[in-house]
Parts: structure tokens; sequence; C-alpha cells
């Protein structure tokens, strides 16, 4: 031992290796942690704020809107005459290119898409997506790209609007501060979700045997549905096995999502930015059962056990409802397709104003202090 310690101590350097299985992306490599004679220390904050700067000027625009809304309807139709004149193309759905047409004829330079496998590739197309409507057609919009996404303008015409910032009143000014750029910007981060079915699951559903693969870009929820007994759902990470969820369900969240649904059920509110998964329990028949924050490269598992009383439902962004039957699985970790949202303020003045003016985060009086006008 004496021997040993007799040597001047010098501290060995080494490495941190991060594991990817399958995935060649070193995005992540490059800023997290350093290494000097054994210390580990991360950098000093970079900024993370990011700004889109276009190379050469949008040509393409996407408009995505809420259905059944005449103030929708007749201010898309104000910004397609306004876009086209100012010489871009225009892409709407299938539905909105008929509703403008009916209208007037001479729309006729709007483009659309007629199947599936052209939406798969709209994002080869477009420079830039236009919402008009409330936070539904921002999740409305991010399903359509299942894979990467232009960059989203949202115009509040809803009545939240918790990723809405522009006000439509001033459309144009906004857009061609956005289209000129540089324009600040909101990475959402996203969930990839696949459905995994047991062999002897119920015929009625409707996808067999197979996988069933969903984005979200809030949350994905699992819930007992119609059923009267608790869900009882079991939970791995990483495979390990992780806690069973009795309650009402589970919620899997984006930070995005941390506003909406996850909110409601206790979970904490993230920035978007912050790549991770939000694990909220909906009403767990448990006094310690405490929402959790796990971190971006996990997979989780949610498994119906093949035992289990009653059957469980999942939800995507609100949509989708599915059934899951005895030893069916949802498996889900963060989608390397993010949302890229462009804000009015830098991304977390953007964030805190948000929960301020959208949901009064802790609007209390402020309590009267000393009065030093008293002279004791
Ligand atoms: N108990 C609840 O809080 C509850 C229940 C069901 C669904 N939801 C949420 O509704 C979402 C679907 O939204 P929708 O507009 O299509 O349905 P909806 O019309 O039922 O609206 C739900 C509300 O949630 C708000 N919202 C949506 N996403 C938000 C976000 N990221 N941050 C803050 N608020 C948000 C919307 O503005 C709207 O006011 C789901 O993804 C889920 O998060 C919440
Ligand atoms: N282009 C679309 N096609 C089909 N459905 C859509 C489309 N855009 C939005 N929706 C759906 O319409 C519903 C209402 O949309 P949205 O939330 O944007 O409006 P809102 O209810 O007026 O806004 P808010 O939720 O802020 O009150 C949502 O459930 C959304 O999924």
């Amino acid at each position: 031992m004496e021997a040993f310690f007799s040597y001047p101590l010098v501290q060995v350097s080494f490495r941190l290796e991060w594991i990817s299985e399958g995935n060649k992306s070193t995005q992540y490599q490059q800023d997290v942690v350093t290494f000097e004679s054994g210390n580990i220390s991360t950098p000093t904050c970079k900024n993370k704020q990011i700004i889109l700067v276009w190379d050469s000027p949008p040509q393409c625009v996407c408009i995505l809107t809420k259905p059944n809304c005449k103030r929708v309807h007749d201010l898309c139709k104000e910004m397609i005459l306004w876009l086209h004149s100012v010489s871009l193309s225009i892409y709407v759905e299938p539905r909105v290119r008929r509703e403008m047409l009916a209208d007037d004829l001479s729309m006729a330079f709007l483009h659309t898409w007629d199947s599936d496998e052209e939406l798969c590739f709209l994002h080869n197309k477009i420079d830039l997506i236009v919402t008009l409507g409330g936070d539904g057609t921002v999740l409305w919009a991010a399903s359509l790209f299942r894979g990467p996404v232009p960059p989203v303008v949202s115009f509040a015409m809803g009545s939240l609007g918790f990723m809405t910032p522009f006000q439509s009143e001033s459309y144009r000014e906004c857009l061609l501060s956005v289209m000129k750029g540089p324009a600040y910007i909101t990475i959402r981060h996203r969930l990839h979700c696949r459905i995994i079915r047991h062999s002897s699951s119920s015929k009625s559903r409707k996808k067999q045997a197979g996988e069933e693969v969903y984005i979200v870009l809030n949350e994905v929820a699992i819930d007992r549905g119609m059923s009267s007994f608790l869900t009882n759902l079991e939970c791995y990470c990483d495979n390990i096995f992780v806690t069973n969820v009795q309650g009402d369900g589970l919620i899997l969240s984006t930070p995005s999502g941390s506003t909406a649904y996850s909110l409601s059920a206790g979970g904490s509110m993230v920035h978007p930015q912050v790549a991770a998964m939000l694990f909220t329990p909906i009403c767990p028949h448990s006094l310690s059962f405490r929402p959790l924050i796990l971190p971006e490269h996990v997979t989780l598992r949610v498994q119906v056990p093949e035992k289990s009383r009653g059957d469980a439902w999942v939800s995507f962004d609100g949509r989708e409802r599915l059934q899951l039957g005895c030893g069916d699985a949802l498996v889900c970790h963060l989608s390397s397709w993010p949302v890229p949202t462009a804000c009015t303020l830098e991304s977390t003045n953007a964030f805190l104003e948000g929960v301020k003016e959208g949901l009064y985060w802790n609007m209390r009086k402020l309590q009267v202090g000393k009065d030093i006008g008293l002279n004791v």
C-alpha cells in the first residue's frame, strides 16, 4: 500500500464515449463535455439561440388552416392573393384548394397534393409553413410532416394560442420580416411512437400484428378509456422495468406539450427546446408517484400486461384514438425531426411570455413591503 502512494499523483485523462444505437449522427457529440487530466467539465454555456438565416429568398409557402372558420378562410384567401402577387408559389390542402376555386376560379395557380406519397415529399418543395388557427392547427401541421419540417410561422386565430405567436392583423409585415430573416426560431422536439401489437391481440383493431408509427409534437397519452378499472401499465426504460402505472393513465410528453395535458396532470413546464421526455402519470392511485423528466436518449416502453383486467386507449396529440389490448405495447423515443417554429422574441423570452400571458403563471398580488416612510 505504502509503495503505491509513494508515486507522485498524476491524474490520468480519459474519454466518455457516446453510444448511439445505429445512429451515425455526431450532432450531439461536439459540445457537451470536455475532459482534461481526468477533470470533467462542460464548456461555458454557448449561445444556443437559434436564428433562421436564408441563403436565398424563400420561393414556396404552404398555408395550413383551421377548417370551418370564415375568418380563417377570408384571411387565407387574402394571404394567397398577396403571396401570389409577390411571385411566391403556394401550396394548400386539397380541401382548401377546392374551397378557394369554388370562390374564385382564377385561383387555379394554387398547388396541392393528391396522395399520401406526395405529402411525404412535400418538405422538399416548400420553404415555409404558415398556419392560421389555434394550437390545434400547429399540431395538425406537424402531423402532416412526419420527417423533416420546414420552418413554421403560426398566426393566432384561436383562443389560447400558446404556439401561435404572430398576430394575423399584421401578417404582411410578419411574413416579410421572417422571409427576409434573420428570424428567431424555437426547435420543438417531437416523440416517435410505435405501437407493437401482441400476436394474440383482438381482431377488431385497425391494424393487425405489425407496427403503427405516430409522431407527436405535444404528447402521447394512454388512458383507461371507458373502462372502470384502474389502468395497469408496465413501464420500461431502455428495456429495464421501471414501474407499474395504476391510475387513470400515463402521459409521455415533449417539452412543447408540457404546457398542455401534462400540465393538467401535474407535470412541470419545460422550455420547448430542452431535449427531454416527460413521464407524467394521470391520477395515480399512489401517494408517492411524482412526474419525471427523462433525458433525450431514452426509449420508453409502456405495455398492457397480458393479465390486465382491462384494455387501454392511446391518443396522439389528442387525436387518433386506438385501443391497446393485453400484451400490446407503445414504444417511444425522441424523434430525429423536430419542428422549427418562428417566434417574435428570442426563444426563452417567448416561452416565459407564453406561460405568463397564456397561462397566467404565478399571478398574485404583490405583498405590501415595509413602509420605509415610517419613522420608528
Ligand atoms: N386535461 C387537459 O388538459 C387535456 C385533455 C385533453 C387534451 N388536451 C390537450 O389538447 C391537445 C390537443 O389540442 P387541440 O387544440 O387539438 O384540442 P382542443 O381544441 O381540445 O384544445 C385543447 C387546448 O389545449 C391548448 N393547447 C394545445 N397544445 C398546447 C400546448 N403545447 N401548450 C399549451 N396549450 C396547448 C389549446 O390551445 C386548447 O386551448 C392535446 O395534445 C392535449 O395536450 C388537454
Ligand atoms: N387543417 C386542418 N384539417 C383538419 N383539422 C384541423 C386542421 N387544423 C386544425 N384542425 C383541428 O381543428 C381543431 C381546432 O383547431 P384549433 O385548435 O387550431 O382551433 P381553436 O380550437 O379555435 O383554437 P384554440 O384551441 O386555441 O381555442 C383541432 O382539433 C385541430 O386538430
